[in-house]
């Protein structure tokens, strides 16, 4: 499979401190590809820098061609989507309304394929047609992020770059989760995933990275990586990471995430 967004060697810097230390990445066509890694290893960073939202040395190239140079919009419109761990939504606008803006906002291809992206993301999210006319900021913790990830979906991108989607959320709705991210690799969507859930993360992709102060430390195909007594020790290790129940102050919710 041919690299879809390959990043050489990139580096990014708050204060002239390096977060992302030369970071050699590719996600290939296809594929589902995990970054699992502790907190504040630069996984978000180096997810910021492939959309352009942080300035970053090295090379970025997205379908065989750098994209360096362009912003994020220009990124957006190649095909990259990056739906961000803050799952930042407009609170007091209707679902559907949220959804229409990920298109309308870079995309003038008139109603019917507006439409057509729609009805695809209820198809994969059943949960927002039903709520489709509900607030935003009332949604649950899991209707947001799938609110989030419709949303990016509707630029009809050809790689969805995912920050910790599970973060906060229920052993429930993060396997729902984990099923939608399974089934748009099968539609054709390329994957990149940073999660810190790394069994989940492990169990659905196809290859994975093990980011470290700000350094890839191990990579391989997943299976090979969850059998590695490395990572088995320092992320596969205890209950909560497991099923990702339990967000980073031990705080699981007993429904489908945040109220
Ligand atoms: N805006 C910022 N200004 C200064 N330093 C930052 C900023 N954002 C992140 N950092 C630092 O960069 C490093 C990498 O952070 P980053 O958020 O990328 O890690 P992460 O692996 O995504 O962690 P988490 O899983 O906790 O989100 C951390 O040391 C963090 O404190």
């Amino acid at each position: 499979m041919s690299a879809l967004l390959q990043l050489e060697k990139l580096s990014v810097a708050y204060h002239g401190v390096d977060a992302v230390r030369g970071v050699s990445l590719s996600a290939p066509r296809g594929a589902i590809v995990s970054v699992i890694g502790a907190n504040g290893a630069g996984k978000s960073t180096m997810l910021n820098a492939a959309m352009g939202i942080l300035p970053a040395r090295g090379q970025i190239m997205f379908d065989g061609a750098p994209i360096h140079g362009l912003s994020v919009e220009e990124r957006f419109a190649r095909g990259i989507a990056l739906v961000a761990e803050k799952r930042e939504l407009f609170a007091t606008l209707p679902v559907e309304d949220n959804l229409a803006l990920g298109r309308f906002r870079f995309r003038r291809e008139g109603r019917a394929a507006a439409h057509a992206a729609l009805e695809e993301v209820y198809d994969l999210f059943p949960r927002l047609r039903e709520r489709r006319r509900q607030l935003a900021g009332t949604l649950s913790g899991g209707e947001r992020q799938m609110l989030a990830m419709g949303r990016a979906l509707m630029g009809k991108p050809r790689l969805l770059m995912l920050d910790e989607p599970s973060l906060g959320l229920a052993p429930l709705i993060v396997r729902e989760i984990f099923r939608i991210v399974v089934s748009l690799r099968e539609r054709g969507v390329s994957i990149l995933l940073v999660e810190q859930n790394a069994r989940a993360a492990l169990q659905i992709s196809d290859y994975g990275y093990v980011l470290e102060n700000g350094r890839v430390s191990l990579e391989g195909p997943s299976a090979a990586l969850q059998e590695d007594a490395r990572v088995a020790a320092t992320y596969l290790g205890f209950g909560a990471q497991e099923d990702g129940d339990e967000d980073e102050n031990g705080e699981g919710d007993d429904d489908d995430g945040e109220a």
